[in-house]
């Protein structure tokens, strides 16, 4: 029997919230009996079969002027056929959101993941864990630095290229979020 499949489809134009998607995939990677791979929604049209196939989709997108890139949202609205057809409900679902301001409105992206997944009855995995760097002996280094709870925030300084933005420290907690879902996607699957 084939594994169940963890897909992640994300955008990015400049490659930082590809780093993270790549970090989810590490943590996906780290549960033997799922397998994960990765769908640049530029690239859908020939990987429909992966998304329709997967048992848990992690959305993932950079923030464009306080929303999701208007090439998500170009793919969330070709998602309208599956929407028709049910063809995602009962799948799980996850996000990831990166922006270059701490905040940067990264909640009304999440919000746009999360509201795609609902339009088709997905069943969403928040990340599971308490934030960090909110006390007075914390650090930047701790796990969810960014504090959110529905998914995996990173936040990538302006200034700085992909291969040192958005920091390690995001890179844990996106691949934190790859292992809870395929953790989740095994228990969903069994015996299906
Ligand atoms: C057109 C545009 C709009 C942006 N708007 C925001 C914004 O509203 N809030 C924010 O924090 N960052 C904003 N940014 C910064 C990006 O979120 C940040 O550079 C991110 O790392 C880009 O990810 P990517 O390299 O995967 O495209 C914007 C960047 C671009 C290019």
């Amino acid at each position: 029997m084939s594994k169940p499949v963890v897909a992640i489809a994300y955008h990015s134009g400049y490659g930082h919230t590809k780093v993270v998607a790549e970090a989810v995939l590490a943590g996906i990677k780290e549960v033997d009996a799922v397998e994960g791979v990765l769908v640049p929604v530029e690239e859908v049209d020939a990987k429909w079969d992966v998304l329709d196939g997967a048992s848990a989709i992690i959305f993932g997108v950079p923030i464009y002027m306080g929303n999701v890139s208007a090439a998500f949202q170009t793919f969330s609205e070709k998602t309208a056929k599956r929407w028709y057809e049910k063809k995602w409900q009962d799948k799980l679902a996850a996000g990831f959101v990166n922006s270059g301001a701490m905040n940067g409105d990264k909640h009304r992206g999440m919000e746009v993941l999360f509201g795609l997944s609902q339009q088709h009855g997905m069943v969403w995995v928040g990340l599971g864990l308490h934030p960090g760097n909110n006390t007075a002996n914390a650090s930047i280094e701790d796990l969810n630095r960014l504090g959110s709870f529905v998914g995996a925030y990173a936040q990538s300084n302006n200034d700085q290229g992909p291969d040192v933005a958005p920091p390690a420290t995001d890179h844990r907690t996106a691949q934190h979020l790859g292992k809870r879902v395929a953790e989740a996607a095994v228990r969903w699957t069994k015996g299906a």
